[in-house]
């Protein structure tokens, strides 16, 4: 039974994609949540499988080339099992989308007016005149200064970071229930970043929208998330509230990634920062058996690591992969560089 505010539940997905004839993990057994009115944070360096898992949940996969399993359920229907034109219902009107680039999401040779119009034009039944004023009440409430003079030009006009606006614009045109951000800020520049984030969060209060934010940006997430899931070579490693998974990260990769950001702090020497030794592998390479973190780790002892491993719930709402975090159980963060 979904709890009332889970809005989208997804349930053991995996996405493998065909390379040379043969299928490889991106994304191994998912389990998430997205409540209403919570931003979940999906965090972990590039490679992951983080754009992977929203590109799914979007029906954005070539079926020749890839091979889905799982469900991702949303009103009470599968989103992985629905055809072109169910997914088109979908899609914009009651899932939005925002990506990473704002100049190739955008049409050049189209004005921003007729862009956001493309979507209510799909979605709804809107007059000439009522599109035309919910383009400027979307361009004021993404926070553009003038939206008359934003609606009539083209995206090469724009700065940056309007044109993240005009993106977010079109993604809550239809009022969507739920907001995929896939690192919506790391194209712009920090005071830009700031200020996309808090329209993201107004959206999201005013809407009551559920947001999954993809972001490699630690410092984003502890700003603006409210759950957080830690995502490692395909498979989620942690997860909690973002006060769980921040003051107290138990699974060795999650402690990694908080001890490698940079902590704006006067008395911290950069020369100190921790890096992660070695890289994520790449899908073709990962072990299939046991933890896949291990090799990156190994100073902790082979039997501390399941054979599969599998989520332990710590206190509640708060999960970790893999037994070897009891292993690496330190008081403070700074103890983890072992
Ligand atoms: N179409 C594809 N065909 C084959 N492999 C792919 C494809 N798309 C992604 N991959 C591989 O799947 C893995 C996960 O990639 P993905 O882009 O989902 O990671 P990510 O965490 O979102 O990284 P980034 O932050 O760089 O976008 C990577 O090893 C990537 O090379």
């Amino acid at each position: 039974m979904v709890e009332d505010d889970v809005l989208l539940e997804l349930k053991d997905i995996s996405t493998a994609f065909k390379i040379n004839s043969q299928y490889y993990d991106a994304v191994s057994h998912v389990n998430l949540e997205v409540k209403k009115d919570e931003i979940l944070a999906i965090v972990g360096e590039s490679g992951c499988g983080k754009s992977t898992l929203a590109t799914t949940i979007m029906g954005l996969h070539d079926p020749d080339a890839t091979h889905i399993s799982g469900q991702a359920l949303f009103e009470g229907q599968d989103l992985l099992k629905l055809n072109e034109d169910g997914l088109n219902d979908v899609r914009g009107a009651k899932i939005g989308m925002i990506f990473q680039d704002p100049l190739s999401a955008l049409n050049p040779l189209k004005r921003i007016d007729d862009q956001i119009s493309e979507v209510l034009d799909y979605h709804t039944q809107m007059t000439a005149t009522e599109k035309h004023d919910r383009v400027i009440e979307l361009l004021n409430q993404v926070g553009i200064v003038n939206p008359d003079r934003t609606a009539r030009q083209f995206p090469h006009e724009l700065s940056g970071g309007m044109r993240q606006r005009v993106i977010i614009a079109i993604a809550i045109a239809c009022k969507p229930d739920i907001i995929i951000a896939d690192e919506p800020t790391t194209a712009l520049d920090v005071t830009i970043q700031a200020q996309i984030l808090d329209v993201l969060r107004g959206i999201q209060r005013e809407n009551h929208a559920g947001i999954i934010l993809i972001t490699h940006d630690l410092g984003v997430v502890a700003e603006t998330a409210d759950e957080v899931a830690v995502m490692y070579a395909g498979e989620i490693v942690e997860r909690g509230t973002t006060e769980q998974v921040f003051g107290d990260p138990r699974h060795p990769y999650t402690r990694s990634l908080l001890r490698s950001m940079p902590q704006g702090d006067a008395d911290v020497d950069n020369d100190d920062l921790y890096v992660i030794q070695g890289s994520v592998p790449s899908i073709e390479r990962l072990p299939q058996t046991g933890d896949r973190f291990a090799a990156r780790i190994p100073w902790i002892p082979v039997e501390a690591h399941e054979a599969e491993p599998t989520m332990h719930e710590i206190t509640p709402g708060h999960q970790v992969r893999c037994t070897c975090y009891q292993e690496f159980y330190f008081k403070t963060l700074e103890e983890t560089r072992v």
